[in-house]
C-alpha cells in the first residue's frame, strides 16, 4: 500500500536551535504513524515558502508539518497558499514568540505538539492578504513592532523576549507617527498614528488579551486597533491605562472589526507581518480570506 506523504520543514535556529534535540524523535514519531518523511531545513528568509511551492507542484502530500516560530510558519502558510493543493498544515511550535500556537492551544513541549499533529483536528482558519502577501495573525505599523526584525536571528536568540522588550524601551523616546486616511466600510479616519495593527490571534508580541475578548479565527474578520499620537504626557498616560484596561474605544484608541481595509499614507510606512520585516508602503490593502487554510489545533485544554 502507498503509505502517506508528509512534508516535514523546520527551522534549525529557531528559539536557540530547539528542535536539534528533539528531531529525530519527531520524525520517528511521524514515521510510527505511517507517513513517508521528506524532510527540508531551512537556510534563509523567504526559504520555507519557496520550499513549499517547490515541493507541491512537483508531488502530492497528505500533509505539511513546519516547525519553527511565527515568521517560518508565516512562509509555509504563504507557500501553500501560492500552490494549487489545499493541504493541512501541522505547527511545531519552536520560534521565540510563538503568538499563534496559543490560537491552536498547541503544546510548548516539542514532542507533544507533534502528538498533537497526528491527533488533533483540522481547523479551517482565516487567512490575511496584505498588498498581496499572506499573513497569519498580523500586519502592523509604528511603535514596537520593527522591534523583533530590526534584531538579527542570532541576537534575537541570545536575548530571547528581553530583545525585544529592550528595543521598544530604547524607542519610547523618539515616537514616530503616521499621518494616515484609514478607509474601512464606511468608516473614514484621517489622523496620526503611533500605532496600527490588523490582527487575528489572542496573543500578539506575546502580549495576551490586546485584541480583546472576541478573536475568532474562522469568522471572516480581523480585529483592527489603531492608536493616535498623544499630544502630552496625560495623553499618554490614558493610553497606557486604556490598554491595559482593555478599553480599546477611547478618545486616543479605535479598535472596531476588519474584513477590508485601506491605508494609505504620503510617506512610506514600514510594516510588520506576522512578526517579521514586512516592506514600506503608502498604500495598503488588507483583506481577510476566510477559512483558506487548514490547520491542525490541539482538541484538548493543555496550556
Ligand atoms: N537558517 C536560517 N538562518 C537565518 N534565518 C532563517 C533561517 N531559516 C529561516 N530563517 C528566517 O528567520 C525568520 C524567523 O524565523 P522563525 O519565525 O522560525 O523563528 P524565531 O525568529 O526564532 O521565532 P519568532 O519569529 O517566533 O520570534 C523567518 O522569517 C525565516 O525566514
Amino acid at each position: 500500500m502507498m503509505k502517506k506523504k508528509l512534508l516535514f520543514i523546520y527551522n534549525p535556529l529557531a528559539g536557540k536551535s530547539k528542535i536539534k534535540n528533539w528531531l529525530s524523535s519527531i520524525i520517528e514519531y511521524f514515521v510510527k504513524g505511517d507517513y513517508e518523511v521528506v524532510i527540508y531545513a531551512t537556510t534563509g528568509r523567504k526559504d520555507a515558502k519557496n520550499i513549499v511551492m517547490d515541493c507541491l507542484s512537483r508531488e502530492t502530500y497528505d500533509l505539511v508539518v513546519c516547525s519553527g516560530g511565527d515568521g517560518t510558519l508565516n512562509e509555509v502558510i504563504g507557500g501553500i497558499m501560492h500552490s494549487e493543493q489545499n493541504i493541512c498544515i501541522g505547527y511545531i511550535p519552536s520560534g521565540t514568540t510563538n503568538d499563534f500556537a496559543y490560537n491552536l492551544k498547541l503544546p510548548k513541549n516539542l514532542p507533544k505538539a507533534a502528538k498533537v499533529v497526528l491527533t488533533g483536528e483540522e481547523f479551517p482558519c482565516d487567512v490575511g492578504i496584505i498588498n498581496g502577501e499572506y499573513f497569519t495573525y498580523t500586519a502592523a505599523f509604528g511603535l514596537f513592532t520593527d522591534a523583533s526584525y530590526e534584531t538579527p536571528q542570532t541576537t534575537k536568540n541570545m536575548l530571547g523576549k528581553l530583545a525585544y522588550i529592550l528595543e521598544g524601551v530604547k524607542r519610547l523616546p523618539n515616537w514616530k507617527s503616521y499621518h494616515m486616511e484609514i478607509t474601512c466600510g464606511d468608516r473614514v479616519i484621517n489622523d496620526n498614528f503611533i500605532y496600527g495593527m490588523v490582527a487575528n490571534s489572542i496573543s500578539v508580541g506575546g502580549i495576551k488579551g490586546l485584541t480583546g475578548k472576541d478573536v475568532q479565527l474562522d469568522d471572516g474578520q480581523f480585529e483592527g486597533i489603531f492608536i493616535k499620537m498623544p499630544q502630552n504626557v496625560m495623553d499618554f498616560q490614558s493610553i497606557i491605562n486604556d490598554l491595559l484596561k482593555g478599553n480599546l474605544n477611547s478618545d486616543h484608541i479605535f479598535s472596531f472589526p476588519v474584513k477590508e481595509i485601506l491605508l494609505t499614507s504620503e510617506e512610506m510606512v514600514p510594516w510588520s507581518i506576522d512578526g517579521e520585516y514586512g516592506g514600506e508602503f503608502q498604500t495598503v490593502n488588507i483583506a481577510n480570506l476566510q477559512q483558506a487554510i487548514k490547520i491542525i489545533r490541539n482538541k484538548e485544554e493543555i496550556l
